[in-house]
Order: C-alpha cells, then sequence, then structure tokens
C-alpha cells in the first residue's frame, strides 16, 4: 500500500490503525491504517462492495447497532480509542456526525429537526435553541430558503433542501468529524453543487470523510484520497497526486474507468 508522507502527521483528527472489520464471518476490511487530518476532507472511492461505506460506520460505532458485527484494531480520536468498549457511544456520534446517502430528515418540522439532536446533549433556554437553530441552518446554507416556514414539516422542502437540514441537523450539535456517505447521489446537478461548495465550507470548522463513486466530486472536494478494493486500502495521499500521479496499476485503472 502506498501512503503519502502527510498521512503520518503528528496530530490528526482521528487516525485508524490496523483496522479489520467483520459481519460474522465476513471479513469487509482488511488492516486499514490511515489518517483524517484535521479541518481537512477525505474521500473514499472504490469499487461497489470494496468497504467504504463499512469504514465510516466504523468512525461513529453506527454498527454497534447490530449484532454480529464487530472492528478489530485502533481508531484514534484526539488520540482516544472509540473502539474502547468503554466509550459512550451517544457522547461519540454527537462528536462524530453522519450524513446518508438519502435525505432522512424526521417527520417532524424543520425546527424541530434541528433542536431534537441538541435537546440529547444539551438543556438550553428558548432563546438559546432558537439561536442555536439559526445557527445551524446558516452553517448549512439553508437559512435564507426556510426562515419563514421554521414550523412546518422538514418532509415539505425538496431532496436537496432536506439533504442540507440533515447536515444541520449534524452541525447544530457541534461535532468534531462529520461523515458523508454519497451525499449526492439522491440529488440534481444544482443540489449537488449545493452540497459540494457547503462541504468544502464545512471544512473550515469539521474534519469531514466523504464516500463518493464520483470521481470529480472527489477532486472538486477532498484533500485527501483514499483508494479501496475489496476491502483493503490500496493507496492513499494527497487528492491531486491519487488523481494525476498514482503510484499502483489498480488505482489508475479505477480512476480511468477500466473496472468498477
Ligand atoms: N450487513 C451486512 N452483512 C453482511 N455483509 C455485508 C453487510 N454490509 C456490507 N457487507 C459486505 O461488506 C463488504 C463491504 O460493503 P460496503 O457496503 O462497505 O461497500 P461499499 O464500498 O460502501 O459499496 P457501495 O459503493 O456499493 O456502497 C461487501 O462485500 C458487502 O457485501
Amino acid at each position: 500500500m502506498n501512503v503519502a508522507a502527510h498521512a503520518h502527521e503528528p496530530h490528526p483528527k482521528v487516525s485508524v490503525r490496523g483496522l479489520d472489520f467483520y459481519y460474522g464471518k465476513t471479513r469487509a476490511l482488511k488492516g486499514i491504517s490511515l489518517s483524517l487530518r484535521t479541518n481537512k476532507v477525505t474521500a473514499f472511492i472504490g469499487p461497489s462492495g470494496c468497504g467504504k461505506s463499512t469504514l465510516l460506520r466504523v468512525l461513529n460505532r453506527m454498527y454497534d447497532l447490530y449484532p454480529g458485527q464487530r472492528a478489530e484494531g485502533e481508531v484514534l480520536l484526539d488520540g482516544e480509542n472509540i473502539l474502547d468498549p468503554a466509550v459512550d457511544v451517544n457522547a461519540l456520534r454527537a462528536r462524530v456526525g453522519m450524513v446518508f446517502q438519502k435525505p432522512t430528515p424526521f417527520p417532524m418540522t424543520i425546527y424541530e429537526n434541528i433542536a431534537f439532536g441538541i435537546r440529547l446533549y444539551e438543556k438550553l433556554s428558548r432563546a438559546d435553541m432558537d439561536a442555536r437553530v439559526e445557527e445551524a441552518l446558516r452553517g448549512a446554507a439553508l437559512w435564507d430558503e426556510v426562515k419563514d416556514k421554521l414550523h412546518t414539516s422538514g418532509l415539505g422542502l425538496s431532496g436537496g433542501q432536506q439533504q442540507r437540514l440533515c447536515i444541520a441537523r449534524s452541525v447544530a450539535v457541534q461535532p468534531d468529524v462529520i461523515l458523508f456517505d454519497e451525499p449526492c447521489s439522491a440529488l440534481d446537478p444544482i443540489s449537488t453543487a449545493k452540497v459540494e461548495e457547503l462541504i468544502e465550507e464545512l471544512a473550515a470548522q469539521y474534519t469531514i470523510a466523504i464516500v463518493t463513486h464520483n470521481m470529480q466530486q472527489a477532486v472538486r472536494v477532498s484533500d485527501d484520497t483514499a483508494f479501496m478494493y475489496l476491502g483493503e486500502l490500496v493507496e492513499f495521499g494527497d487528492t491531486d497526486e491519487i488523481f494525476n500521479k498514482p503510484r499502483e496499476k489498480r488505482t489508475q485503472d479505477y480512476i480511468t474507468g477500466r473496472f468498477g
């Protein structure tokens, strides 16, 4: 496996070391080691089934919800191993938020979609909650479009707006890391452009990981790229280098559309 020098930076936000993942007896991740640099966007690319979503789901222990799934190795978040059974997963998920492929607003008002998550972790006055909801919606570039209908259903928004509402929901609990699992695959090109722009802006405050099948998207939004194949990390490094001068033939073949 090829890993660029900066992947060894001294204080990454997230550091994955020797990670194996099992669905029952099936080993879906094989000895993955890589880092997410603080305030950078890391893209995960590779053919269907290579383990991209699995890796993302390890980063906030989403897999814990399912019996028979287990991770071995280490995932350090600011130096703390989040795979340790003593870690409080609810607190972890507030620090590591996730945005899914299909927009998944709760069947509640726009305001409540944001306030609901905040209430799980904090008790705020009405005025502070209002301010936090506004801040989250502004942070997700949605405020201007919804400020006059905060108390109508989130399900009444367009798909692209719903996805930005989900991003606002993640941002609202002030996480360290946001994980995006193919966040634009259900969106039209205009909404996709908005979400991509937003991801770049969010990187000023958060550390971001994004799974994408869209090579142009990886090039546009990410600083670092990880190319995975059959559960292994084949190549990891600077996005420009991965796309312009890949060191591995499999990476070259994938990014030029020869397989996958
Ligand atoms: N719930 C599950 N039970 C058993 N095996 C699973 C489960 N989910 C995923 N897998 C297997 O784990 C491997 C990795 O799947 P994963 O969904 O992480 O791949 P991916 O790279 O995200 O694919 P895609 O691009 O199609 O979303 C695949 O071989 C898949 O069949």
